[in-house]
């Protein structure tokens, strides 16, 4: 039984893509060969992957490849492979819908600048719809391997709203896109043409992508219409040359195929490793974040081959999470050919291959950042916030993972110093690491905890990003110093602390004994404690947080992020020589005290960049102290 056409709509976001495409990659027609081949070569992976345990599936025709033909007379490209084709259902659901996740944040990115929109397509991957780039009509011809000859589709469609499928008899297997050119794209009909596009992008592609020999000359000079097919790229799988036989132009070319990203990537390593588990790995690091960085669902990144067969494409079994962004190829000689996800779970040899291949990658990371100071600048800026993952969550590269973060400090606004920097410049007797974490840059290089740091001529660490706080609970040294945060414990100067210095705090604290007094009662159970500290010299007080607490601002993440947080009590650090703390010790009105307590409590809360219970509270008792000075 065959049912009849059926007209289709798009997708919304189909029809989003198709209108865009087509204004904003007309500067690049022809990169709807490469996305159309691409296809073809996934399928023909898919094919010889489902093969290994149905090897019927070929069908008596092994012979992978795709055919490019030129109609000059119906103004047609046609793309055809033999590779695992579509059924009916297939059809409809993969050319007429996006499946991506992440579709509509990829849709709310858009900006509405060509130039740019067509670098987000790209990262997007455009596939099957680039076809209407050139195309006002195109015509799908599939079959599935498996299913019989009658239960062939056609899919057509003018890449307006809609689509129509229909029955049809196919008896090869495989896939036949036939492409209706626009007027005004006969370039795409000429021979010499499609082919320098075919050996430009798709030289790498592993299986022969065939088109008619050209003419030649019999020997009274009549023209010999060739009906012959040869191969017009190389036909190997590109990891499988050897390095000294590819271009920097092929890695790059074949880079876009793996990693459907159209920027050039920043670096690469393609190595054929020996020992325990023999493989070869061409991994790349790209220029820019894609726009799912942050999107746990996201499977894809690096493609797994055993013996030249892709298996699948998986990220969490072949590179661990802080290194998702790295993309490419992993070919096993060893793992067995009908290696499931569940085997892979489970297997020692993926480990042992996994950790090479991380191996390989901070390698490459390394030599970026000692060689190439601009680019490793950028991959920082893309990736930075992902690699500082690492330090908790691989152990065994901890070090190298440390070695390899930048930071913005109190002397470089930009995350640019290393660890290592940081060390070097350390003040003499200084012992330690200091940072301090806050919601934004400016939040942290004003905090009130940093004062003492900038009397001393101490750099300190300032850390804003989202992950900083778990990356420091982690990294709790680096070359045998501690890290240690200026806004938690008491003030720790270690060796930085003289002989001057101790006797100023004693001499502060003995002073400052009767306005801690007052403050105490005054403040009741809001602090755990009252004290005098050396830490500030301009700001008259700042809260500090138990040095084995969460810090004030973890504790503001996890309250955002929805979490129970146990209610903690800050101590409250008072600089005895400020005015506003004489003023303090000078008064004796209860109420009056009272009132300047909260306010400098409140104060020190939101210099540190914390929430007031009471902001109406806070207002009103500074306002009355101003109106108070004016009097
Ligand atoms: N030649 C083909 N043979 C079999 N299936 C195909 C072929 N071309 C496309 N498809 C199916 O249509 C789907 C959509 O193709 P499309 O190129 O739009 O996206 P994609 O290939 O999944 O993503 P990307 O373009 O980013 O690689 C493919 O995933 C595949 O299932």
């Amino acid at each position: 039984m065959s049912i009849a056409t059926e007209t289709l709509g798009f997708q919304t976001e189909v029809k989003q893509l198709l209108q865009l495409m087509i204004h904003s990659l007309y500067s690049n027609k022809e990169i709807f060969l490469r996305e159309l081949i691409s296809n073809a070569s996934d399928a023909a992976d898919k094919l010889r992957f489902e093969a290994i345990a149905k090897p019927e599936l070929y069908e008596n025709d092994g012979e992978l490849k795709i055919r490019v033909t030129l109609d000059k007379d119906a103004r047609t490209v046609t793309i055809a492979d033999n590779g695992i084709g579509m059924s009916r259902a297939e059809a409809i659901e993969h050319l007429g819908t996006i499946a991506k996740s992440g579709t509509r944040a990829f849709f709310d990115s858009l900006t509405g600048d060509a130039k740019q929109d067509t670098n987000l397509i790209g990262q997007f991957g455009v596939g099957f719809y680039s076809a209407f780039i050139v195309a006002d009509k195109v015509v799908v011809e599939s079959r599935r391997a498996g299913l019989p000859a009658s239960e062939g589709v056609r899919w057509e469609s003018e890449g307006q709203g809609e689509f129509s499928v229909s029955a049809i008899d196919k008896p090869g297997r495989g896939t036949e896109i036939v492409l209706h050119l626009k007027a005004g794209e006969d370039d795409f009909l000429d021979e010499w043409r499609v082919k320098s596009i075919v050996r430009k992008y798709s030289d790498h592609i592993s299986i022969p992508i065939e088109m008619k020999k050209g003419n030649s000359y019999g020997e009274n000079g009549e023209v010999i219409v060739s009906d012959e097919f040869e191969a017009v790229n190389q036909a190997s799988a590109l990891w499988t040359r050897s390095k000294n036989e590819i271009d920097d132009e092929q890695y790059k070319e074949f880079y876009k195929h793996v990693a459907h990203d159209f920027t050039e990537p920043l670096a690469w390593s393609h190595a054929r490793v020996e020992g325990r588990q023999e493989y070869t790995e061409l991994l790349y690091i790209p220029s820019r974040a894609p726009f799912d960085l942050y999107d746990r669902e996201r499977k894809q990144g690096i493609k797994l081959y055993v013996r030249r067969v892709f298996i699948m494409e998986d990220a969490e079994k072949l590179m661990p999470h802080y290194l998702r962004f790295v993309r490419g190829v992993i070919d096993s000689n060893d793992l067995p050919l009908n290696v499931s996800r569940e085997i892979l779970q489970e297997s020692r040899d993926i480990d042992t291959i996994r950790a090479g291949c991380v191996k390989k990658v901070l390698g490459v990371l390394e030599d970026l950042s000692a060689n190439q100071t601009e680019k490793y600048a950028t991959f920082w800026k893309e990736f930075g916030q992902v690699l500082k993952e690492g330090v908790g969550e691989d152990f065994a590269n901890k070090e190298r993972i440390a070695k390899l973060l930048r930071f913005a400090t109190t002397s470089s606004d930009e995350q640019t110093v290393s660890l290592a920097d940081y060390v070097a410049r350390m003040k003499e007797g200084q012992d330690k690491i200091y940072y301090i974490t806050a919601d934004t840059p400016a939040a942290a290089r004003h905090s009130p905890h940093l004062e003492v740091f900038r009397k001393k001529g101490v750099e300190v660490l300032l850390l804003t990003d989202r992950v900083d706080e778990w990356m420091v609970a982690h990294l709790t040294e680096f070359d045998g110093k501690a890290l240690v945060s200026v806004a938690k414990g008491a003030l720790d100067l270690g060796g930085l602390e003289d002989e001057a210095d101790k006797a100023a705090q004693q001499q502060a604290e003995e002073a400052a004994r009767p306005v801690i007094a007052k403050l105490k009662e005054a403040l009741g159970d809001k602090v755990a404690e009252v004290r005098a500290t050396a830490r500030l010299t301009d700001s008259p007080a700042c809260l500090v947080n138990p040095e084995h607490g969460m810090s004030a601002h973890l504790e503001r993440l996890l309250k955002s992020a929805g979490q129970a947080v146990p209610v903690s009590r800050p101590t409250l650090e008072i600089n005895p020589e400020h005015p506003l703390l004489a003023r303090l010790a000078a008064e004796n009105e209860s109420e009056r005290i009272g009132e300047l307590a909260a306010v400098l409590f409140d104060q020190a809360l939101l210099a540190e960049g914390g929430k007031l219970d009471d902001p109406a509270g806070f207002v009103k008792r500074v306002n009355a102290l101003l109106l108070e000075m004016s009097r």
